[in-house]
């Protein structure tokens, strides 16, 4: 079932359109990429998931329901620019988001207690958000998106501002947060974290969706039948059809495309020109396909 569906949205601030026509399903449970330039209309997209901003048109439901206020408990937001109380206390600070979701006093107390263990920072508690580093913000304000158990999370680059280890953790909540049933849509620009993290990922360039679907049937649309191939030895005799892209430390590297025959029968034949060291399908990363879809959209 999907949890949220979004269908024609639109929103244009004066003639600077923002979102054209957008229509999103976000499957229940996934990690779900929404990717695009800058200026794409992400942000947009997700301020008005949040009710923070109106779409001009379209409309969005959520579990089938139109969305609504009452909503607003169901989503955890983490937005690019954090914002949290510089002058209150960690523990303060989180006590009084979670009661702002609707925890009890109990109950507040509880999630802010397990939280702060969970992520080693119980020792901050007292600290004034001011006093912290850049990445211990960033893990205050984790826990405050994710305090009141929202059913939905958007994380608009929670990445940036950490370092490579406590990126680690965060990812890791994540996919632990996913296990445990909630729908995940992140908005990133790291690529390598899309290709390891999202079930299903939306492209929107220029306010238009451009791209759609589950991450493997878009990589697998994506495949051009070729090969990369390792050759020992240089200089060797080689048709025309295969692409030499170097020779180095007495190999020759090249790029083979599968035309009619099989792989096996491909190898065979690659197989009488020398000693195949390397055989393996070139298999475009997100990135690559992100890029190509920008530019195919920006010609059009
Ligand atoms: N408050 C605003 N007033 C006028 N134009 C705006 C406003 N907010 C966004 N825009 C424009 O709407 C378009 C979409 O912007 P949006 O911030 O949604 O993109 P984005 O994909 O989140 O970009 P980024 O990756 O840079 O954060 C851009 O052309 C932007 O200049």
């Amino acid at each position: 079932m999907d949890i949220l569906k979004i269908e024609g949205l639109n929103k244009n601030y004066g003639v600077q359109p923002a979102l054209t026509d957008v229509d999103l399903n976000v499957p229940e449970g996934c990690v779900f990429g929404l990717l695009g330039p800058n200026g794409a209309g992400k942000t947009s997209l997700i301020r008005i998931i949040n009710q923070i901003i109106a779409a001009d048109s379209g409309d969005i439901f959520i579990k089938g329901k139109p969305l609504s206020p009452g909503h607003i408990k169901d989503i955890g937001y983490l937005p690019e620019e954090r914002g949290l109380y510089k002058r209150m206390k960690v523990g303060e600070q989180l006590l009084y988001f979670a009661r702002l979701k609707g925890l009890s006093a109990a109950g507040a107390k509880e999630k802010v207690s397990y939280w702060l263990e969970r992520l080693d920072i119980k020792a901050w508690s007292e600290k004034k958000i001011e006093d912290l580093s850049k990445g211990m913000a960033q893990k205050v304000q984790f826990i405050a998106t994710v305090i009141h158990d929202p059913e939905i999370l958007i994380l608009d680059e929670p990445f940036s501002g950490f370092d490579p280890v406590n990126a680690e953790v965060i990812k890791n909540e994540m996919l632990a947060l996913k296990d445990r049933g909630t729908t995940v849509v992140l908005s990133t620009h790291r690529m390598e974290s899309v290709e390891l993290l999202c079930d299903h990922i939306t492209m929107i360039n220029k306010s238009y969706k451009v791209l759609d679907g589950p991450v493997s049937q878009i990589k697998d649309q994506s495949r051009s039948n070729t090969f990369k191939v390792k050759l020992k030895g240089t200089g060797i005799d080689l048709p025309e059809k295969y692409l030499v892209r170097a020779e180095e430390a007495g190999m020759t590297l090249l790029d083979v495309h599968l035309e009619h025959d099989s792989p096996n029968e491909l190898l065979g034949e690659l197989m009488t020109y020398g000693e195949v060291i390397g055989f393996e399908e070139r298999i475009p990363t997100i990135e690559e396909i992100f890029i190509e879809k920008v530019k195919e959209s920006n010609n059009e």
